[in-house]
């Protein structure tokens, strides 16, 4: 670490030392920790912008050059930071970098590197599918070995068996994945005033992939480094993303340093602002000396942050769920899974109005919350699908969803839906609780461990949500009806006698 922070020095950063230091947490990895109470508004380092790493401050997109580097597409997605961290490597100790990247972790926990038997735990999770391994792969084929192939003299045979495999290809994203923030451009000092309130890191649901990325902060990266290098990436990237309207591949960077801190639900105590020149990780709580430094990754369900960053967060539920997890967790609900269970009762072809709903809505998944409370979408989704041919060809002509209003139909087909659901799960909610019990517990893999807790979490979920469901279906099955309508014509009675009564 010591070497770490030399370099980091060496490269103009501020740390303060008097205030934090670098450390291992159990179960963290490094970490900072508080030297003594610090006070809410306080400067922890701060990071000179010529440091962090993309593809605008990198020198490789210069030397490769404009055209071949559009002509390759290491413009888009993440493949060309790749490109240039595996460059920046290779360069060892001619590389402004060095001291950084031989800091970086190389080894990861995250699905991206289990084997089989690790991933069938996951079956049924939000983590399967989005993993992403063999598109990975694919830019690295397509795109970065036909890109160090053209040019010899940037990459020369003996360097790439070392530098640019595909093992490497996984780690460089693996870090971008887990560490990199999301950087904009500065937009010039006159907007300096307008972007004030705006200052400080974003974060979005998932750093890694292109189309949603992590932390993020505004940065101008022209009026800073404003050499040739970078504006021959800025220009290439800023059209593409114009063009696209996706996450310009060029705001991703890795940031020492701020890349350092641990992050835990709702415990974030520090943040990164930008200024014209520097980032600056500065305190969003008073922090007492001993104290974990927490950075945000935006609170992620467990599924997103086993996938981007191998570990889960286990902190007391709320209600109306109980015991330990994550309460930012969520359950996914494919819009298929809802149209086979529908098409057993209804006879029409459905096929017409779920293109429609495609169109309309644009959502082929719901999303159920640690509330459990039935999304709105979903409800509307299940009308849609029940209704009579005539009120769909209404509905079709007004271009209006059905209103999200639940009756004894849709709910029992939601029962059905999220039955469904829970099968898709290897095993049952008690089997895993058994399993994370004190005492079986310890005799788990770490991978193994990881997996049950993000599937409980998700099931709890789906139990808490069926729960709630089954309640109010009860409450409006006629039986149930009828005898609240006795009830309250009992009550009704009592109370205008009451009503009488009170009046004589
Ligand atoms: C941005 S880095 C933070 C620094 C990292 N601990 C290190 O040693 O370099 C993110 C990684 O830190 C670890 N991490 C962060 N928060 C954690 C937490 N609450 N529990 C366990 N591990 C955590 C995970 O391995 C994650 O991929």
């Amino acid at each position: 670490m010591d070497a770490f922070v030399n370099w980091f020095r060496s490269q103009n950063g501020f740390f303060d030392a008097d205030s934090m230091d670098l450390t291992t947490f159990f179960g963290h990895g490094r970490g900072a920790m508080a030297l003594r109470d610090i006070s809410e508004g306080h400067t922890l380092f701060t990071i000179p912008r010529e440091i962090t790493l993309s593809t605008r401050t990198s020198s490789l997109p210069g030397l490769l050059g404009r055209g071949a580097w559009n002509e390759f597409g290491l413009g888009r997605g993440w493949v060309g930071l790749i490109l240039c961290m595996m460059w920046e490597e290779s360069q060892g100790s001619q590389s402004k970098w060095s001291g950084y990247m031989s800091s970086l972790p190389t080894a990861f926990d995250t699905p991206m590197f289990w084997n089989d038997g690790d991933l069938q735990e996951l079956q049924g999770t939000a983590v399967v599918d989005k993993i992403g391994r063999d598109e990975a792969e694919r830019d690295y084929h397509e795109k970065l070995i036909p890109a160090i192939k053209s040019r010899a003299d940037l990459f020369p045979a003996e360097s790439i068996s070392q530098f640019y495999t595909l093992e490497r290809y996984h780690i460089m994203g693996s870090l971008i994945l887990s560490r990199s923030f999301h950087v904009e451009r500065w937009n010039s000092v006159g907007d300096e005033e307008d972007a004030a309130h705006e200052n400080e890191q974003k974060y979005h649901a998932n750093s890694m992939d292109v189309d949603d990325e992590a932390q993020s902060i505004a940065v101008d990266q022209d009026t800073l480094l404003g050499g040739e290098d970078d504006v021959v990436e800025d220009t290439l990237a800023d059209q593409e993303a114009d063009e696209e309207d996706v996450e310009n591949s060029a705001d991703v960077a890795m940031v020492p340093m701020a890349d350092l801190l641990n992050a835990r639900f709702e415990s974030e105590n520090a943040k990164l602002f930008y200024e014209e020149r520097d980032l600056k990780m500065v305190t969003t709580r008073p922090i007492k000396v001993g104290e974990q430094i927490w950075n945000t990754y935006g609170d992620p369900p467990n599924s997103d942050l086993l996938r981007r960053y191998g570990h889960v967060d286990l902190v007391p539920l709320r209600q109306p769920l109980t015991g330990e997890g994550n309460p930012g967790d969520i359950v996914e609900i494919r819009a298929d899974l809802v149209v086979s269970v529908a098409s057993q009762t209804v006879a029409e072809d459905l096929q017409a109005r779920v293109d429609w709903w495609l169109e309309e809505a644009d959502d082929d998944t719901f999303v159920i919350l640690t509330d459990c409370q039935l999304p709105n979408e979903l409800v509307s989704f299940v009308r849609l699908l029940f209704l009579s041919q005539q009120e769909w060809e209404k509905t079709r002509a007004k271009s209006k969803l059905p209103k999200p209003k639940v009756d004894s139909v849709v709910l029992s087909v939601v029962m059905q839906v999220l039955e469904r659901r829970l099968r898709e799960y290897p095993t049952t909610i008690e089997v895993d609780e058994a399993l994370l019990a004190p005492g079986t517990v310890d005799s788990l893999s770490l991978n193994k461990k990881h997996a049950v807790i993000v599937r409980l979490g998700e099931k709890r979920i789906l139990c808490g949500t069926l729960q709630e469901t089954r309640k109010l279906h009860e409450q409006m099955s006629p039986a149930t009806q009828g005898n609240r309508d006795k009830k309250r014509a009992r009550e009704n009675n009592t109370e205008s006698g009451r009503g009488k009564r009170a009046k004589r």
